[in-house]
């Protein structure tokens, strides 16, 4: 499902940024469906598991999700395992969720999509 939040960039999310509300979870949630809200250490967190063929293409995504990160200046906690890797987002400032992760989850799934239409460029 196409969502707009893969258009948006993130802001630069300051200290004193509002946690998004339930409500406003609740509504971003549609647009990225395949992802959790789950709670760690009080703290909310987007979540989804992405599945691969193996330890390679699963740490190829990897680094791509790294890279959006970097480009981005917001990043995720990252579990890479054999044919599985773990993706959550969340923002350290507010202890809590952005819509910059919303937005970040919305990328993931674009990186995932694109990987899984074919061999990595780079073979
Ligand atoms: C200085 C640096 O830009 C900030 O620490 C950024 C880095 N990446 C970040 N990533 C996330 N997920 N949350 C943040 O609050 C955050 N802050």
């Amino acid at each position: 499902m196409k969502t707009t939040l893969t258009k948006e960039r993130c802001v630069a999310c300051r200290k004193d940024a509002p946690r998004l509300t339930d409500a406003e979870i609740a509504q971003l949630r549609k647009e990225v469906p395949l992802w959790k809200v789950e709670e760690r250490d009080g703290i909310p967190i987007l979540e989804r598991v992405f599945s691969f063929p193996d330890f390679a293409a699963a740490l190829r995504f990897t680094q791509r999700v790294g890279e959006l990160a970097e480009q981005e200046g917001h990043h995720p906690a990252i579990l890479t395992e054999w044919g599985k890797v773990t993706v959550s987002w969340w923002t350290h400032k507010i202890r809590g969720l952005h819509r910059n992760d919303f937005v970040m989850a919305a990328k993931t799934d674009g990186i995932y999509e694109s990987s899984a239409k074919g061999p990595s460029p780079e073979g």
